[in-house]
């Protein structure tokens, strides 16, 4: 079984380019992730990102880890992102 922290990751990733694509620069505020269902080591999932809304500097996105015929869900996720500037960046 694939463990949590490297679902975590790819959701993390996928989302957050997402956003990032969507809004320019983000940081991940907030990842909460529903596991429903193990994922199988070496197994192909799905994952389907969506954008929920954008507020200001928040853009919320969800997402869906499935297998790639859709029939299983494997996880659920809200995800918040933050727009930042450089000077956050540089530790500002
Ligand atoms: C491959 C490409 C991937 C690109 C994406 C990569 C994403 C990452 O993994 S980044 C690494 C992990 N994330 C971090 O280390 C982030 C650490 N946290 C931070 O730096 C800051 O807390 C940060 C930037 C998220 C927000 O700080 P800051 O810009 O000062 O915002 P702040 O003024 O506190 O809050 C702004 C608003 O967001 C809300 N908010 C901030 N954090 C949260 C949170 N965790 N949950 C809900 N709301 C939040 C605040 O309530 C506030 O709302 P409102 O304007 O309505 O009052």
């Amino acid at each position: 079984m694939s463990m949590g922290g490297a679902i975590a990751t790819m959701i993390d990733t996928v989302t957050g380019t997402h956003a990032t694509f969507l809004s320019g620069p983000v940081m991940t505020a907030n990842l909460n992730i529903n596991y429903r269902r193990p994922i199988p080591l070496g197994s192909t999932v799905l994952l389907e990102s969506s954008l929920e809304k954008k507020e200001g500097r928040k853009t919320f996105i969800t997402c869906r880890v499935t297998s790639t015929d859709g029939s299983k869900l494997h996880t659920e996720t809200s995800a918040l992102f933050l727009s930042i500037t450089a000077s956050h960046l540089l530790g500002g």
